[in-house]
């Protein structure tokens, strides 16, 4: 469905002296087969964008190739773009006219009948909850509605392969987990292949087959989420004591079967394999030794620490990506 070989972007910024080079995406490798879902993860900056971007034929390498449902991106874009729905980040719809119109003229502008398109467009209003929105302006319908109106436009003419560029941002809850719902049944339903970008990292967790982690324009990570998280080493376990003076001695045995052990105060918490089994043991170690527990935590490994672990930030870190760095 998808095969890229060393697929890289860079953009020139500034201008005169201060002009720089910025590698949005610096040699990407991808292989997407029919029917996966692909969450494709990264800070800020890391490139998710811009590799979408390029996939869908709206931003042309300036290195390396890619094929998309069997076609070049650089030699046949128009059938690229023919064979696929995407879902940009800053939405396709037009203010003025009437959401129903929007959604049956896209589905004709690729082929479908004024029947098709409309019948297929309303059972996405009703799969979406936008029921009752049809004859309405995307002008006045809330964001959250306006996001919806961009899926349903990226779905309308059944692609069997998806761009969604963070679909659920700006989602509240309920709308976020009825979109999970659409997003895992176009695959079981529809056999439709599906390449999200998100910034939420339950969401990709939940819905993805595999996991595509891109920092700094690099995939620094590409596994099915359980392989990934199970790289961690092992789950976080906290314990939290009522007399300080009980720390040091649990900090100690804590060495003996985990590791990263850290002391803040009256909470001690290390990370061990296989906590089921080693936890029992360890309360029952406390308890002998006359240690009062007030709390424990058991936390298993999140995606976070797994790019926490590969690059030593967290995906909500902040702080600048070498990218954006290099872009100031
Ligand atoms: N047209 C452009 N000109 C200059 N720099 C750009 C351009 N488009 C993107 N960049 C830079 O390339 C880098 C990657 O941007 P991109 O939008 O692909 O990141 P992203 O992972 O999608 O980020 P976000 O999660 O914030 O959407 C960033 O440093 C960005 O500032």
């Amino acid at each position: 469905m998808i095969h890229a070989r060393g697929l890289a972007a860079t953009f020139t910024t500034g201008r005169g002296k201060q002009t720089r080079e910025v590698r949005a995406v610096d040699g990407v490798d991808l292989d997407i087969a029919e029917g996966e879902v692909v969450g494709f993860l990264g800070p800020n900056g890391a490139g998710k964008t811009t590799t979408l971007r390029m996939l869908t034929t709206l931003l042309r390498p300036t290195a390396g190739t890619a094929t998309v449902n069997g076609y070049d991106v650089l030699t046949e874009s128009v059938q690229v773009r023919r064979s696929i729905g995407y879902v940009s980040q800053a939405g396709s719809t037009f203010s003025q006219a009437l959401a129903g119109d929007e959604v049956s003229d896209h589905g004709q502008l690729y082929g479908m009948s004024r029947r098709d398109a409309i019948a297929r467009g309303k059972e996405l209003f009703e799969h979406l909850q936008l029921d009752g929105l049809w004859d309405r302006m995307p002008k006045n319908m809330s964001g959250g509605q306006k996001r919806r109106l961009d899926i349903v436009m990226g779905l309308v003419h059944d692609p069997s392969l998806v761009f969604l560029d963070e679909p659920t941002t700006g989602l509240d809850p309920q709308a976020r987990a009825n979109l999970w719902e659409h997003i895992a049944r176009l695959r079981t339903d529809r056999g439709a292949t599906v390449f999200l970008t998100t910034h939420y990292l339950d969401e990709a967790d939940a819905l993805s087959d595999r996991i595509l982690i891109i920092d700094n324009g690099r995939i620094v990570a590409a596994d099915t989420p359980e392989n990934l998280k199970s790289q961690v080493s092992g789950d976080l376990i906290r314990l939290e004591f009522d007399d300080h003076a009980d720390v040091p001695a649990v900090a100690s045995i804590l060495e003996s079967v985990g590791t990263d052990v850290e002391v803040d105060e009256a909470t001690v918490s290390a990370r061990v394999r296989g906590s089921a089994r080693v936890v029992p043991g360890l309360l029952r170690d406390l308890e002998s030794r006359g240690a009062v527990l007030a709390g424990i935590e058991i936390v298993k490994p999140t995606l976070d620490d797994v790019f926490l672990t590969l690059t030593g930030r967290s995906l909500r870190d902040d702080t600048p990506t070498e990218t954006e760095k290099e872009a100031v």
